[in-house]
């Protein structure tokens, strides 16, 4: 096999292996990726049938790649592989097997956001109010608890006796019991689901081991505990198995990733042969050497050796930054730089971030200064109220016990069925345990609800039924397109004329496309499957790397992933790493490992980046730089516009006191000769006294008596005062 000469040896002999379990734990940039892609092409070579292959990837998008890359080497019989994101594969499996777990086929995925409005919806019928937690919180526990496999009875076993957890776990229980009502399972039941179905169903769970004979695993550091099930359940004769991973990139255990499964692979997969792969081939020694010194803070770790034969290469560069505004366009200077000088196009830059707040003032910039760029994660596409909205009617034609689509819609567009009406129905349908659709077609029954409005609730589900009858013989383009005619909704927002509503105008055509393509390239598609593959579309999936625009998303997004030059951003404490002083070493580690998998990304240049202020919570906080730059080893970075490049050879710490010292100098005359007693006015209140004083630089605050306005507090930054 002619392709195997594209791997260095242990590469090789990690793809040839097939004598039992074995897991390959190497470091960024090693060739993890390849050998799973490598390994699944020999297996086919050597005569293995591509549908008993199981691939699973962390992002549709990688399992996309993936596959593309395995069929220019073997050829179109790639196709048949079972490759994607446990989600995906698992929803597919579900959908076949639906009736052993008592769901029809057409179930339908909720994403966060409808889980979120489900339990509030349960919070709200139970009138249960759970002090700290919102909606929000409380959905957050609960895919924690189901990542990690506790089910509301589990749960009342463990729990404590106090009110709040009484609380929680009816609020659960409830919820759970809705899902099933509802025919609907939310992201976390498409990996808790097939364990119920392989544990209760030997007859489904022979065949599908049957079938399935080899599993290979990507990101393994980052499988969470119901994914480790699922792998163990089905590991044909617990032999044909070969994961792969790095422990120093395991970032989601705020996600209930779980790094031991990677640490006791060799405990529980019997006779487990380990794999080290030690050449680097994406970045520069210099890098290595920057990712290398910062990670080797983290106790916890399997040693690991990386090395490299590309180039000694550049510095990492630190640009300091006045706040996050200027952070942005220094930014945004220095990619005009970077791709005239190295003769870059705009889509071998990456910017990352910690948080996704921070991308607004970064777009802002590279608005200003032309430069395109592309944005990973945010609102995303499927998940935009416009697009949610025509989605959800499919969702009831297809799936009429979805109560909470049907929710969405009953008065979308308005149709005069206001929420006392809809809570009368829900109370109607809950006291004749049947669902709300049902409760529609008998709505006369409903005597509180008033005539008039009976009327409109008749004729929506009479138009509901229309389409569901016609959902079988029209195409799935065919029918959206009929649907959205009806409703209206592209003239509504084409009326309504201002910028907002012409954005949510275009997604509906751009969803009508979408749904265009999927008809052409699916033909034989149906509604349900269509429906199942945009629920589980992520931001990341949606990437076009082929746009000549600048990327930017979170460190977690970039996962995996490779660009020549990287801008790591925000990085102060706080931000990068998020709320350092509150949170445990294991904390501090896990943001560690995410600062190293950004550096890792990089292929030939970082560059990174830090304010001194910004804005944040409503106000302009003070920020001291990363720690991770502090650990850096000095020999890997220079530092433009910071006290480093100015004063050379002074003790860091000193030159940064100093630093922080001159940048209160900074400050203008007016604002340092304020005093306690000084006479000031202000443009919106008028002439007052300034009764204290307290912080300084650019969080300093003032307290001020004003004639004729009372007494307020005010940044001084923003007052502009003037001394009277
Ligand atoms: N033997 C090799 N010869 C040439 N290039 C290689 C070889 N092995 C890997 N590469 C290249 O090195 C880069 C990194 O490989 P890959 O993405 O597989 O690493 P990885 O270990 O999966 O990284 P990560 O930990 O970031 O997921 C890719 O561009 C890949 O094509
Ligand atoms: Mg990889």
């Amino acid at each position: 096999m002619k392709f195997l000469n594209d791997l260095n040896e242990e590469q090789r002999k990690a793809v040839e292996y097939n004598s039992g379990p074995h897991m390959v734990v190497a470091g960024a940039g090693s060739g993890k990726t390849r050998v799973l892609t490598y390994k699944i092409a020999y297996l086919i070579e050597k005569g293995m049938e591509p549908e008993s292959i199981l691939a699973l990837t962390f992002t549709n998008k990688a399992a996309r790649e993936m596959k593309e890359r395995i069929k220019a080497m073997i050829g179109k019989k790639a196709e048949k592989l079972w490759m994607g994101t446990f989600h995906s594969i698992f929803a597919r499996i579900l959908r076949a097997e639906s009736k052993h777990i008592n769901y029809r086929p057409n179930f339908s995925i909720y994403d966060r956001e409808d889980s979120v409005s489900l339990v509030s919806n349960v919070m709200q019928d139970l009138n249960i109010n759970l002090e700290n937690l919102t909606p929000n919180g409380v959905q957050h526990k609960i895919s924690f608890l189901k990542n990690q496999m506790i089910l509301p009875e589990d749960y009342e076993k463990e729990m404590s006796s106090s009110a709040a957890d009484r609380k929680f776990h009816e609020v659960y229980k409830e919820y759970q019991n809705r899902l099933f009502m509802n025919n609907a399972m939310d992201f976390d039941d498409l990996l808790l689901k097939p364990i119920e179905l392989f544990t209760n169903n030997p007859k489904v769970l022979s065949k599908y081991k049957k079938m399935f004979k080899y599993i290979l695993v990507d990101e393994y550091q980052d499988t969470n505990k119901a994914q480790y099930e699922l792998i163990k359940i089905l590991s044909p004769s617990r032999d044909k198995i070969c994961v792969v991973g790095d422990d120093a990139q395991s970032i989601y255990s705020w996600r209930g990733a779980e790094i031991k499964n990677m640490l006791n692979f060799k405990k529980d997969f019997k006779d487990a042969k380990i794999f080290r792969l030690e050449q680097n081939y994406r970045s520069t020694k210099m890098i290595l050497a920057a990712a290398d010194s910062v990670i080797k803070n983290n106790a916890e770790q399997i040693a690991k050796t990386l090395w490299t034969e590309n180039n000694d290469g550049e510095q990492l560069t630190i640009i300091r930054a006045s706040d996050e505004k200027d952070e942005a366009l220094q930014i945004a200077k220095r990619i005009k730089k970077e791709v005239t000088n190295r003769k870059l196009s705009l889509n071998d830059i990456a910017i990352l971030y910690r948080l996704n707040s921070q991308s607004r003032a970064l777009e802002d910039a590279l608005r200003r200064e032309k430069i395109p760029y592309k944005i990973i994660g945010g609102v995303e596409f499927y998940r935009r109220k416009e697009v949610k909205d025509v989605l959800a009617y499919l969702r009831v034609l297809s799936n009429q016990d979805d109560e909470e689509s049907l929710l969405r819609i009953m008065n979308f567009p308005q149709r005069g069925i206001g929420n006392t009406s809809i809570s009368k129905m829900i109370a109607f349908a809950r006291r004749l345990n049947i669902s709300l659709f049902t409760t529609m077609a008998r709505v006369f029954e409903v005597i509180e609800v008033k005539e008039r409005i009976q009327k409109n609730v008749k004729q929506f589900k009479l138009m509901l039924d229309k389409y569901i009858e016609l959902k079988d013989k029209l195409s799935i383009s065919e029918l959206t397109s009929a649907l959205v005619d009806e409703l209206g909704i592209l003239k509504m927002y084409k009326e309504e004329n201002t910028p907002e509503s012409m954005a949510r105008y275009d997604n509906i055509q751009e969803l009508l496309r979408a749904i265009q393509e999927y008809n052409q390239e699916n033909p034989k598609g149906t509604l349900d499957e269509f429906l199942a593959e945009v629920s589980l579309v992520a931001g990341i999936d949606q990437y076009d790397e082929k746009a000549n625009a600048v990327t930017l998303m979170t460190v977690h997004s970039a996962k995996g992933l490779e660009f020549p030059v990287v801008f790591i951003t925000g990085l102060e404490e706080d931000i990068f790493p998020l709320s350092p002083r509150f949170d445990s070493d294991s904390k501090i580690e896990e943001e560690r490992r995410l600062f190293y998998v950004a550096l890792t990304r990089a292929q030939q240049k970082v560059f990174l980046t830090y304010a001194r202020s910004r804005y944040r919570f409503g106000e302009v906080a003070y920020q001291s730089r990363s720690r991770f730059i502090e650990e850096l080893d000095e020999a890997t970075y220079v530092e433009v516009n910071g006290p480093g490049s100015r004063r050379a050879g002074r003790k860091k710490k000193e030159v940064i006191d100093e630093y922080y010292q001159e940048s209160y100098d900074d400050f203008d005359q007016e604002r340092r000769s304020l005093r306690v007693g000084s006479k000031v006015s202000h443009a919106i209140f008028g002439v007052g006294k300034i009764l204290a004083i307290t912080g300084s630089g650019d969080t300093q605050k003032v307290t001020i008596a004003f004639e004729n306005h009372g007494t307020k507090n005010l940044l001084t930054k923003f007052a502009n005062l003037k001394l009277i």
